[in-house]
């Protein structure tokens, strides 16, 4: 069977934590992880599947950190939402380098930086073959970029949406602090609500719900772990009804 015929999934809203750029620096991109996450994406964009991506902002700004520090929190929002554009133009960068046709879609304007955020425009170009990247998260303060990307994966109609991360899965606690956590392969929305699991913001997760949008979470450092994924194989942990 070729690689084609066992796609589970052809078109994705992915994800990418903002933090797991920073690979093992406290702040900023560490050029050779943002190079391995493109090789990734143009592979699985090599095997026929639209891919559109949302970048997180955390390895920059996020304005509730911010605002803990003493800044106004609508500020700080607005530097966390220009964080994931400087995030997105530097993947836009990366996938070129190496040959994949990127457009970057802010959700606030940024004229000659990169185009106004258009959702037929975004799903004709994903159908040309261009991976899409959606930046400035939903273009309003006090929300996150795993709600922008719940939303944008609703908004073109992506059959799965992936968070890759720099955690395998989802834990019954936060596994970074808790090592004795333990992982679920599958969680219903409700569970993940009620256990206010804190891998994602319950914003996000009420969206997936209430559209009926399927969330796996994966560690985007495991090789092959999104191929894995996109071919609908048990990667990391997977969230449905
Ligand atoms: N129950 C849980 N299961 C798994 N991870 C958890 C859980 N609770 C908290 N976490 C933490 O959530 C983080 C999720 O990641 P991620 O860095 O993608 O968040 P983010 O805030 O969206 O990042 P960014 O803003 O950088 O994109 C993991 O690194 C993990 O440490
Ligand atoms: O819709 C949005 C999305 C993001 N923000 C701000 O950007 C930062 C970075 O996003 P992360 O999801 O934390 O990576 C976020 O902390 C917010 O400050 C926003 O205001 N609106």
């Amino acid at each position: 069977m070729s690689d084609k015929a066992e796609l589970a999934h052809k078109r994705i809203l992915l994800k990418l934590s903002g933090e797991a750029l920073m690979g093992n620096e406290s702040f900023g991109i560490d050029p050779v992880v943002l190079e391995r996450m493109a090789s990734e994406v143009k592979a699985v964009r090599q095997l026929g599947v639209q891919i559109g991506i949302v970048v997180g902002g955390g390895n920059l700004f996020r304005g509730e950190r911010l605002a803990k520090a003493g800044m106004n929190r609508v500020a700080g929002d607005h530097m966390g939402m220009l964080a994931t554009v400087m995030n997105s133009l530097a993947m836009q960068d990366a996938l070129e380098r190496i040959k994949q046709p990127t457009r970057v879609m802010s959700a606030i304007s940024l004229t000659g930086v990169c185009e106004d955020y258009d959702r037929r425009f975004a799903i004709r170009f994903m159908e040309a073959g261009n991976v899409v990247i959606f930046c400035a998260g939903t273009g309003n303060p006090f929300f996150t970029t795993d709600t922008a990307a719940c939303l944008r994966g609703i908004e073109i109609e992506a059959d799965l949406i992936l968070k890759a991360t720099k955690v395998d899965g989802v834990y019954s606690a936060d596994p970074m602090k808790y090592p004795e956590a333990v992982k679920y392969n599958r969680l219903t929305y409700s569970e993940a609500l009620e256990r206010e699991l804190g891998v994602m913001d319950l914003t996000a997760f009420c969206l997936a719900r209430d559209h009926d949008k399927k969330i796996r979470v994966l560690n985007m450092t495991r090789d092959g772990a999104l191929l894995r994924a996109v071919k609908g194989e048990d990667e990391g942990t997977l969230i449905e009804k």
